[in-house]
């Protein structure tokens, strides 16, 4: 059998469920998940390795109306990833309120093949996911559609064979060992990321930037160094919590994480560090990685 291989990209509006429905499917956690919107930033690879076959997945923030230079970039990301799929899995929750006209429009343009996913379809009854199925079909009319539960790994067969059925036949694009594009800094910089998403309100996580400064691997133990980026004084308070106790918090379960990740005993420390407005600012969104 020839061997296959091609890009499938994830895209959909913030908090479809994109990320969770990537680490399914790549069976490794790749993408932090959270209840909040727009938690993915970057497009994060996940690749799928078998002797016939490779799927190079990319995870995609949600599509947005930028209102910020950092959001601008991260569009940026989801066009290009949209460039280069040769399938296109369009993630949509099937209880979504939201326009999702400006997806529509980017699915128009594209050439891949695409595949409607309406998720989190444990939220809705049966009928509603048939009403949805027509939507979609007189909508877009795309290759493929199908109802699913990402959180709860339900029916998600049927997007694995609709991959396995468009993929082109191609020799494999990165190494059958990788499982990923980045870095175990990159992990370990998100698995902070993630926390404060989960334990910060408003715009903290939004304000929010981390950067591993030293992974210094000896051998029974990492040291990891990282900055903890805001944009005022005022969340630099609030980050680190009364006598530290918030900062403290995030150190303990991000630390637990890493150590599961990298199979290691982990060492870490994190300084909080205030640089006024950096998502506008081009040096540091480049600098942090925010420009292509
Ligand atoms: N009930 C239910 N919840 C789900 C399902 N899939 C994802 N979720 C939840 O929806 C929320 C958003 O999930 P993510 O995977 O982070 O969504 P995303 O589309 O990657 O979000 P952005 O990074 O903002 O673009 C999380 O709280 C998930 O647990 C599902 O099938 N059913």
């Amino acid at each position: 059998m020839a061997h296959k291989a091609g890009f499938v990209s994830i895209i959909g509006k913030p908090n479809a469920g994109k990320s969770t429905l990537m680490n399914q499917l790549v069976g490794e956690k790749m993408a932090i998940i959270t209840p909040k919107a727009q938690t993915t930033r970057h497009r994060i690879l996940g690749i799928v390795n078998e002797e016939n076959y490779q799927i190079v997945f990319s995870d995609t923030p949600g599509i947005i109306k930028p209102a910020y230079k950092l959001q601008e970039n991260m569009m940026s990301f989801v066009d290009s990833s949209l460039v280069d799929a040769d399938i296109l899995i369009f993630v949509t929750d099937i209880n979504e309120k939201q326009d999702e006209e400006d997806v529509l429009e980017k699915l128009k343009k594209t050439t891949a093949k695409v595949l409607v996913v309406i998720n989190k379809i444990d939220e809705s009854q049966n009928n509603l996911i048939e009403e949805k199925i027509i939507y979609w079909k007189e909508k877009l009319n795309p290759e493929g559609i199908v109802g699913v539960s990402a959180l709860h790994d339900y029916n998600l067969q049927p997007i694995m064979s609709f991959i396995l059925e468009n993929l082109p036949e191609h020799p494999a694009y990165y190494e059958k060992d990788e499982l990923t594009d980045r870095s175990q800094r990159f992990f370990v910089s998100e698995m902070i990321r993630e926390k404060i998403f989960k334990f910060y309100k408003k715009e903290i996580p939004y304000s929010t930037e981390i950067i591993v400064t030293a992974f210094k691997e000896d051998k029974k133990i990492i040291k990891i160094s990282a900055e903890i980026i805001v944009e005022r004084d005022s969340q630099k308070n609030i980050i680190i919590g009364a006598g530290g106790i918030m900062l403290k918090k995030v150190g303990t379960y991000a630390r637990e994480d890493m150590e599961t990740f990298l199979q290691k005993k982990v060492f870490l420390e994190m300084f909080v560090k205030v640089i006024p407005d950096w998502r506008n600012r081009d040096n540091y969104l480049k600098n942090f990685g925010y420009s292509e």
